[in-house]
């Protein structure tokens, strides 16, 4: 198993901040369901800056085993993925429980492998690190649709020869959920209304996507979506939006090392959450015709958090933005609502010298934290990437175990953040 280790340097050294510019890369949730939604069309889809992450490997497996052709090209800003899901229709139509443990967004071709090929069969994913993760309201929706659902021997099995629209009310909002039943309605015979879903920037994405290819989905963005179901639609070329959570995890990098980073094609529209707790802790956050310009400040305030589906702060920020308020002056209290048990970073965290207290469903943090480097174990993928920003301003070296959770989401990072001046190396093999 990869291990990365970081020679941090405590802020405030002359020249140790982050400097330079970083092109922020394809988004990891909008590119996945965007590859699932390519199992709709009747002819292949091109993807351009599909992100070089495992779990963007792990769909395209998934993909394959279903029987489509995948074509992956290195260019230099990111991937070329082309689908083509012609051959799909005969087969098992299922998504394994050794991808879908894996990766749980796999869950996500349950919506097309319905709509367009009338069946589908997808484990169940079960719990993971940051909570139970239910997929009830996934379920429930495409029932509304006409499904029929058996679940049996720990898999979930779909079928119905033409769903039909209905409408939907989710009991919570869920992206996935959103994503799955918005899929499934673009090819259901008529007019589909799914009330109380997800607003997600990616779910926009993903119907965007969906309208280019032929469907009709209005509504996107906001609370309610319609969709007028279509018989057929066709494969297109696409480019995948920027992510604005490794966005927001590089800015929290800059911010807190006392750096002046260009975060290049930032999608600041999408990041507002997240930039009004930058500038309330006191970091330098400035829209440029390239991006978005983040200048750490001599010292931070502390911030109170609250996660929240969008437009709220996002739980993927929720850890990164925790090692920033550690490095405020004062308390802060991050109060984590989406996920139960997405506090898995504190341990961790505390061992390189924070003091937080988790109390519920939040965290106290008192900083100032003069951060210190030991060997932590990364235990989910925001997890991981808060110990990497603890270890760039931790004195001496930290060692972090179980990089593979960090590859999901972010493209070698050590690469990215070493040209700006980060000390960090990987090394391969070794024990977990
Ligand atoms: C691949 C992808 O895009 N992943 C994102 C997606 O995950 P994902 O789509 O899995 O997250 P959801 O929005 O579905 O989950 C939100 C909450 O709803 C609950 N829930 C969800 C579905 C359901 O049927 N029943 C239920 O109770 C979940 O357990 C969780 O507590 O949105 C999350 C919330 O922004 C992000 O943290 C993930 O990075
Ligand atoms: C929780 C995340 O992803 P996933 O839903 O794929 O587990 C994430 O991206 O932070």
């Amino acid at each position: 198993m990869d291990k990365l280790e970081i020679i941090g340097t405590p802020p405030g050294a002359p020249g140790t901040g982050l400097v330079g510019r970083l092109p922020i890369r394809g988004a990891k949730n909008a590119a996945l369901p965007i590859q699932c939604a390519a199992l709709l069309a009747s002819t292949a889809t091109r993807l351009r800056h599909v992100p070089k992450l495992t779990d963007v490997s792990t769909m395209n497996r998934l993909l394959r085993g279903l029987g489509c052709e995948v074509e992956v090209e290195q260019g230099s800003d990111g991937r070329t993925v082309e689908i083509d899901p012609s051959a799909v229709a005969e087969g098992a139509l299922e998504a394994s429980y050794e991808l879908v443990k894996t990766m749980r967004a796999s869950v996500t071709v349950m919506g097309p492998l319905l709509a367009r090929y009338g069946r589908a069969r997808v484990s169940l994913p079960g719990g993971c690190a940051i909570g139970a993760r239910p997929i009830d309201q996934h379920l429930k929706g495409l029932q509304a649709l006409g499904a029929e659902v058996t679940i049996e021997h720990g898999y979930v099995d779909l079928a119905a020869p033409r769903l039909h629209g209905g409408r939907f009310q989710f009991d919570r909002v869920t992206v996935g959920g959103t994503q799955n039943v918005m899929m499934a309605a673009a090819l259901a015979r008529g007019q589909t209304t799914l009330e109380n879903v997800a607003r997600e920037p990616e779910v926009e994405e993903l119907a965007l996507f969906l309208n280019k290819m032929g469907a009709r989905i209005s509504g996107a963005g906001t609370a309610t979506i319609e969709i007028e179901g279509v018989d057929e639609l066709s494969g297109i070329d696409h480019a995948i939006l920027p992510d604005r959570i490794e966005a927001g995890t590089f800015a929290v990098a800059a911010a807190i090392t006392r750096g002046d980073v260009l975060l290049e094609h930032a999608p600041v529209d999408h990041m507002h959450a997240v930039i009004d707790k930058l500038l309330e802790a006191g970091v330098e956050c400035t829209v440029e015709p390239g991006g978005l310009r983040v200048v750490g400040p001599e010292r931070l305030r502390p911030i109170d958090v609250i996660t929240q589906p969008h437009p709220g702060f996002p739980t993927d920020m929720q850890a990164q933005i925790m090692v920033l308020a550690a490095m405020a002056d004062g308390a802060s209290v991050i109060r984590e609502t989406i996920f139960e048990n997405r506090f898995m970073h504190v341990p961790e965290l505390n061992r390189l010298g924070a003091d937080i207290v988790v109390d519920g469903n939040s965290a106290v943090v008192r900083g100032p934290t003069d951060f210190s480097g030991t060997t932590v174990m990364a235990t989910d993928l925001r997890a991981s990437a808060s110990l990497v920003l603890a270890g760039l301003v931790g004195k001496g070296t930290t060692e972090i175990r179980r990089v593979y959770h960090i590859d999901r989401g972010y493209e070698a990072i050590e690469e990215r953040l070493c040209p700006l001046g980060a000390r960090m190396s990987r090394y391969h093999g070794g024990g977990a």
